[in-house]
């Protein structure tokens, strides 16, 4: 059994690379980094597929980033989320790859969808202007999944993250997701002793965390289960699955949780003048509940873990 990760040295993919390497003895992984096999590059992509013709294929990989890199960068988005899955599942397809697992993410739900948002919300209304081309393009790898299925009887399956945080994050001062960037930035003002720390936005959006490892065992949970179970609990019009905790917090309860957790002793600031993103996207997670699955780690002790991975001098932080 020969399983390809794409993105392998990525939080998601990391995770999962580890959770394979430990659950998996027997399976032959390939990985590529981007330097290696960039996969927005169709023929290096379809020579790689051709080549190692793997049995299954996990795709982590992405151009990724917070409200910021999302609202600055909307070509990048776009265009390389929707050339790597569309390289990736094509040429699977060719190389004849039976099952293959792509992540697509919250953000494809409408803005206003009903709370907590179930798969069927998806293309009920419009989008979150501020991540609306990376939405488009994650939609796009929902419907390539389900187009080859239908008409090649592949087995191509999509599960939806929620906002996942954790070991192997991005910490980018500007281009990161919520958690790693106030991780971040209460760390670098404690030590320098600051007084205040400023929280972006106005700190009522509401935003739903779940913590990597569970994010990458509900990844290997789907992509395992037998094609029955997946296709009696899913719609092949329909096909994706939410991953999420169901529990929600405001950024402001978030920012005071991670001062606590960081030991920043000094006040919280907001500044309005950065985009709140969509004020809520609570995931319903009944659907893969009743598959079998729901979250282990709590907010608290997946920050607690996060600042210790961040704080260890045992590995270089990423920051793209
Ligand atoms: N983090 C989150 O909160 C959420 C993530 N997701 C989804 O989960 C998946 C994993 O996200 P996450 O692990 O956080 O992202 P990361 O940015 O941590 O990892 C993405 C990986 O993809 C690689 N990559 C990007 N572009 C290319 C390319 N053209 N060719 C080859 N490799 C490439 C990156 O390599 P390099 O850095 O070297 O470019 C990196 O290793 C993505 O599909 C993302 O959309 C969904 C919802 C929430
Ligand atoms: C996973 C998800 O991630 C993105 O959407 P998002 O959830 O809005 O992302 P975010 O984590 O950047 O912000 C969440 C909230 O937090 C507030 N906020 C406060 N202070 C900081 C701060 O310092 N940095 C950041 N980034 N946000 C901050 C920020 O203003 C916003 O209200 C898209 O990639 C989307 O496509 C997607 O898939």
């Amino acid at each position: 059994m020969k399983i390809y990760v794409a993105g392998h040295r990525g939080m998601v993919g990391g995770a999962i690379l580890r959770q394979l390497e430990a659950t998996r003895p027997e399976a032959e992984i390939v990985t590529r980094t981007h330097d290696q096999l960039d996969l927005s590059n169709q023929a290096a992509v379809a020579d790689f597929m051709q080549a190692q013709k793997p049995d299954e294929v996990i795709l982590a990989a992405a151009k990724v980033g917070g409200i910021h890199a999302n609202n600055t960068y909307p070509a990048e988005f776009i265009y390389e989320n929707l050339m790597i899955e569309a390289n990736v599942i094509h040429q699977a397809f060719r190389a004849g790859v039976e099952r293959l697992l792509f992540l697509g993410s919250s953000c494809i739900y409408p803005k206003r969808a009903p709370q907590p948002m179930r798969e069927d919300a998806l293309l009920t209304g419009v989008l979150e202007p501020t991540n609306e081309p990376y939405a488009i393009a994650k939609i796009a790898g929902i419907k390539l999944c389900e187009s080859y299925n239908r008409q090649y009887g592949t087995d191509y399956r999509s599960v939806m993250p929620t906002n996942l945080y954790g070991p192997g994050d991005n910490f980018h001062p500007e281009n990161s997701h919520v958690v790693p960037a106030l991780l971040r930035r209460f760390h670098e003002a404690k030590q320098r002793g600051d007084s205040e720390v400023v929280v972006w936005g106005s700190g009522t959006p509401m935003r739903e965390f779940l913590y990597v490892e569970d994010m990458a065992e509900a990844s290997l949970f789907v992509a395992n289960l037998d094609p029955a179970t997946y296709r009696a609990n899913s719609d092949p019009m329909l096909s994706h699955i939410n991953v999420g905790t169901g529990t929600d917090v405001t950024i402001r309860e978030l920012a005071e949780t991670i001062s606590e957790v960081v030991g920043f002793t000094g006040t919280l600031a907001f500044d309005a003048s950065k985009p709140d993103g969509t004020p809520r996207k609570l995931m319903d997670v009944s659907r893969l509940a009743a598959m079998g699955w729901t979250y282990k780690v709590g907010l608290r002790e997946g920050l607690e873990r996060s600042y210790a991975w961040f704080t260890d001098p045992s590995h270089e932080n990423r920051m793209v």
